[in-house]
């Protein structure tokens, strides 16, 4: 059988979301490691001023292409940018281009979406369900397509606490969209992702289907180079928050499992999910719950340690504290570190800025934070059982210089390796900071460790000054407690002295 490289080799792959986190990767990937591949159309819109053509041509200079310029300085060829809209009438595509496309495009890998929990239910239906609806017409439309390829999410059916791969019945049948009760979702992004499923199952007759469910795609595992994140998505803007000393608590589990995936892995397991749908033409749609929690676990507790542990040896520049958050599972012990942690310092701090003539800024930044990790918690809080046949099934179907070249076995996957690489790539892919800089954001943290010290100490004096040294019962207290620990000094001097 071909190998996956030589499937690719000569065709034509029409990618949305090519701008995006994933879309960016499984661009580079096609042409790094299948670079016979004809010509890559993305389904790009204006933005920010910026035209299609400027956008990818951006796209294209950001340190992700490093290596597929080094082997081909003239990759950009391939690529062919498509005005589009996902939210407009037919996509908003120019019937030129629509002809141009049925006319060629192989395969086609639909990564659009809109990721935002809170976005408006008609903005998520529009781009995330309808656009899927559409996207859909125009493949049925086209003479050599081979595969339609929708990434979904693991999370699609987070109503349910076992998941398996298969399309569930819709929270609500599409007609009843706008009258629907409720949603039966913790969010819009779920819910319109079950929704778009749905749509594919239904509406893709003729059309050979994978649909793929990543879990909390993450930075990169091992290509195009360890780390590569683009974004404070997920879990990359709390990993960023806690290694700048903003974060100190957050309602997580720690026994729950993390279920990260990296996303090299999502994008290999996505393009060999292409290759087997078009060469093997299932009858019906595949699902891949691309996950890892069944298969190599890790927990919310430990990525508490390994991050902590990660941004001590590597810290982030100009912190606004030593980084020390931790995750507690107790409502009102996380809500009483909010309050000694988050709002009282950033009150202080504020009031700080207020006097020095600055314009106060933390309790807004504290206020997003706490907007953005009450709507993460409900994934961090509990954790969900994903089968995993399909993605051992497409596994067991590929040669071994495929397994090497499109390697989505989490089994190999050093953990605690990968949340260090994780975090240094926060550091220095998101917030574009320098590891040469290391020594001083080190002397920094030095620095807060002793401004720490220091307002300890006026903190214990003012508490003697106020308190101990004005009431006889303060004072017969605070005795009592010093010859308590001088006690407790010399009994554990002599039992060391015993033993040695
Ligand atoms: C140390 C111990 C840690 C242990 C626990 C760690 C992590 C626990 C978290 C669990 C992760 C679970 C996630 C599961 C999701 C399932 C996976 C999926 O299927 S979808 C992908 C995930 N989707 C998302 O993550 C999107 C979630 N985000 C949102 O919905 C919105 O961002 C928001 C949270 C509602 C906030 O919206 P808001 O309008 O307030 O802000 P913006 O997003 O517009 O951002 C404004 C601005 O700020 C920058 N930004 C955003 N977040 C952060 C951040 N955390 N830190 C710093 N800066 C941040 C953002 O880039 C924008 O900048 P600009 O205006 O310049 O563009
Ligand atoms: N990130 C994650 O943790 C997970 C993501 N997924 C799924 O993976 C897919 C990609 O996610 P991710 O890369 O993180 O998302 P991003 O937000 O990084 O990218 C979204 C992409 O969709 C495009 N898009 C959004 N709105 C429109 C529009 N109106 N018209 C045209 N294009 C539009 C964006 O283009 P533009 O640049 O113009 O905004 C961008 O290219 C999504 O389907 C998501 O559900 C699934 C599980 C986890």
């Amino acid at each position: 059988m071909a190998s996956i490289a030589d499937y690719y080799a000569g065709k034509n792959v029409l990618i949305t979301g090519a701008t995006g986190f994933m879309g960016k990767v499984l661009v580079e990937k096609l042409l790094r490691s299948c670079p016979e591949v004809r010509t890559l159309y993305l389904l790009v819109r204006p933005k920010a001023g910026q035209s299609m053509q400027e956008r990818v041509s951006d796209m294209m200079k950001c340190k992700l292409f490093d290596r597929v310029r080094e082997d081909n300085p003239d990759f950009h060829q391939k690529i062919v940018p498509i005005s589009s809209e996902l939210t407009q009438p037919a996509l908003a595509i120019s019937p030129e281009d629509v002809e141009r496309l049925t006319s060629c495009v192989n395969i086609i890998f639909h990564c659009a979406a809109t990721i935002r929990f809170d976005e408006p239910l008609k903005h998520a239906l529009q781009l995330n369900v309808i656009a899927t609806q559409q996207l859909l017409s125009l493949a049925q439309q086209m003479h050599h397509l081979q595969a339609f390829i929708h990434i979904s999410t693991a999370y699609a059916n987070c109503n349910r606490r076992h998941i398996d791969e298969i399309i569930y019945p819709p929270p609500v049948e599409p007609k009843n969209l706008l009258s629907a009760p409720e949603l039966r979702r913790p969010n819009t992004y779920t819910y319109t992702k079950a929704l778009a499923e749905c749509v594919v199952q239904r509406e893709s007759s003729k059309l050979s289907i994978g649909i793929i469910r990543p879990s909390i795609v993450g930075a990169s595992w091992q290509e195009p180079f360890p780390g590569w994140i683009d974004n404070f998505n997920g879990p990359s803007g709390v990993f960023i928050a806690a290694g700048k000393g903003i974060l100190r608590t957050m309602r997580a589990n720690n026994d729950a499992v993390a279920d990260l995936i990296p996303v090299d892995v999502v994008i290999n397991l996505t393009l060999a999910a292409g290759w087997y749908t078009a060469v093997h033409r299932p009858k019906a749609a595949l699902v891949y719950n691309c996950t890892t929690g069944g298969i190599n676990p890790f927990h919310w507790g430990e990525i508490e340690h390994h991050v902590m542990s990660s941004f001590k040896r590597n810290p982030l520049e100009q912190a606004f504290r030593r980084p020390n958050a931790n995750i507690t599972s107790n409502y009102l012990m996380n809500q009483y570190w909010v309050l000694v942690s988050h709002k009282f310092p950033a009150l202080i701090y504020d009031l700080y800025l207020r006097l020095s003539g600055q314009k106060p800024q933390m309790m807004r930044i504290f206020n997003r934070l706490h907007k953005a990790i009450g709507l993460l918690e409900y994934f961090s809080s509990q954790d969900w059982e994903w089968n995993s046949e399909n993605m051992n099934m497409l596994m067991s179907h590929l040669s071994p210089e495929d397994r090497k070249t499109f390697n989505f076995d989490v089994r190999q996957l050093n953990w605690p390796e990968y949340i260090e690489n994780y975090c240094i790539g926060t550091k220095k892919y998101v917030l574009n900071e320098d590891m040469s800089d290391i020594p001083a954001a080190r002397q920094h943290l030095r620095k807060l460790r002793n401004i720490r010290y220091t307002f300890n100490t006026l903190l214990l004096v003012f508490i003697w000054r106020v308190f101990i040294a004005r009431s006889q019962m303060a004072r017969n207290i605070w005795y009592f407690v010093v010859s308590l620990c001088f006690k407790f000094l010399s009994y554990f001097r002599a039992s060391s002295t015993l033993t040695n």
